[in-house]
């Protein structure tokens, strides 16, 4: 079978999950998976199926949280007909489907008491006993577990077997969540954003700020929530390239809340004014994402045409003239040129403003 999955990340931590998979993957031992949810146990799940000698087989996971506790045993071992009330035909369960393959065992921290003391007899026996059947069924099955849940608090307080956690973790591996390994932020960014392109949406790019942003977030819901977020991007957004202004502010470290907040305020100020911030005050936005957060407002006031005073101080005259060459400027285009009309604008004489695009050598734009 030809591998599909993809366990994307630069940081060491996702280097040293990949390599682990590499270790563990063609022993039989079962792995035990932990860690936040979202965070990709799954895909190593499948990882380490695609890259074990039993890729030719199935890989069949289970959610044992979502599946209601008096159907798990059916699910997970089968039953034959007649067995209960609904049982119309015999059904094989995901241990034999799983044959030859690998099971895993999604939210094992979630699964009761009775069903924990069946499937450690299937793990030292591996075999099943289907409901309602009368002879046990071998099986041969990897068995990968997987829980977010802490197995050692859950034995202390009585809901974990601490016999079965000892069959299930002989290979552990934990999966840190993305805030810890927030290196790999822009790379999934990126991943994401690739995979709607070929699910036929318009790429989308990202601007250093809207990068540096999203670096500083926790993403409670991991790997899951960011790849969420890209495809709510790529609907929305469809062809753009996205800057701090895109981010759900929900997500935006607290020092940029309130940046953010003034850049989208401005945004229909501007359009109603037909202004833009300059060129350079957007650049100076993109290329410094890192910067802090007095220097950001700096930026928007700037951006909002407002007065702002850099620490290492200005030269006023310039950055006077800087301001009324580009308000001039956007008047002229505003008005397409016409001296008479943007003169009124601006509520300048006419001679005065000729001077002034002359001054400013904006006579291309008159
Ligand atoms: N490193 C990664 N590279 C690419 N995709 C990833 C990565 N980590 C997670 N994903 C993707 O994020 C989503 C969630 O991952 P997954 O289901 O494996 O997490 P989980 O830890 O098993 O979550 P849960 O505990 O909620 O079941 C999936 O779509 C998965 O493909």
């Amino acid at each position: 079978m030809k591998p599909t999955t993809n366990f994307i990340g630069s940081s060491e931590s996702a280097a040293t999950l990949r390599q682990l998979v590499a270790t563990m993957a063609n022993s039989n031992a079962t792995v035990m998976i932990t860690g936040e949810s979202g965070t990709g146990k799954e895909l190593l799940a499948r990882l380490l199926h695609e890259q074990s000698d039993r890729c030719g087989a199935n890989f069949v996971p289970i959610n044992c949280a979502a599946i209601p506790k008096d159907l798990l045993e059916s699910e997970l071992f089968g039953h034959r007909k007649g067995a209960f009330t609904g049982a119309v035909a015999d059904r094989i369960g995901r241990f034999e489907l799983a044959h030859g393959g690998t099971i895993f065992l999604d939210e094992i921290g979630d699964m009761s008491l009775d069903m924990q003391v069946k499937l450690l007899r299937v793990l030292q026996e591996r075999t099943v006993d289907p409901i309602g059947g009368t002879r046990q069924v071998q099986v041969d099955v990897r068995v990968v577990a997987a829980t977010h849940r802490d197995l050692e608090t859950e034995i202390a307080a009585g809901r974990f077997r601490e016999d079965l956690y000892y069959r299930l973790n002989v290979l552990p591996m934990v999966t840190p969540p993305l805030r810890e390994r927030n290196d790999d932020v822009a790379e999934l960014l990126g991943f994401f954003a690739k995979k709607c392109v070929n699910f036929g949406k318009q790429p989308i790019r990202f601007k250093a700020d809207f990068m540096t942003a999203l670096q500083k977030y926790p993403w409670p819901g991991n790997v899951r929530e960011l790849s969420n977020l890209v495809d709510r991007f790529s609907t929305l957004y469809a062809g753009q390239e996205l800057d701090l202004r895109a981010i759900p502010p929900t997500l935006l470290p607290r020092g940029l809340v309130s940046a953010q907040a003034e850049l989208q305020a401005q945004a229909p100020l501007l359009a109603k004014l037909e202004m833009t911030p300059p060129p350079e005050v957007l650049a100076e936005m993109n290329e410094q994402p890192e910067e802090e957060e007095n220097e950001i407002e700096g930026i928007i006031m700037l951006a909002q045409g407002m007065p702002h005073l850099p620490p290492e101080g200005l030269s006023l005259k310039e950055r006077m003239a800087q301001i009324e060459r580009s308000i001039i400027e956007q008047a002229l285009t505003r008005n397409s040129g016409n001296v008479s009309r943007t003169a009124k604008l601006l509520n300048l004489q006419r001679t005065t403003l000729i001077e002034k695009i002359n001054k400013y050598d904006l006579r291309s734009a008159a």
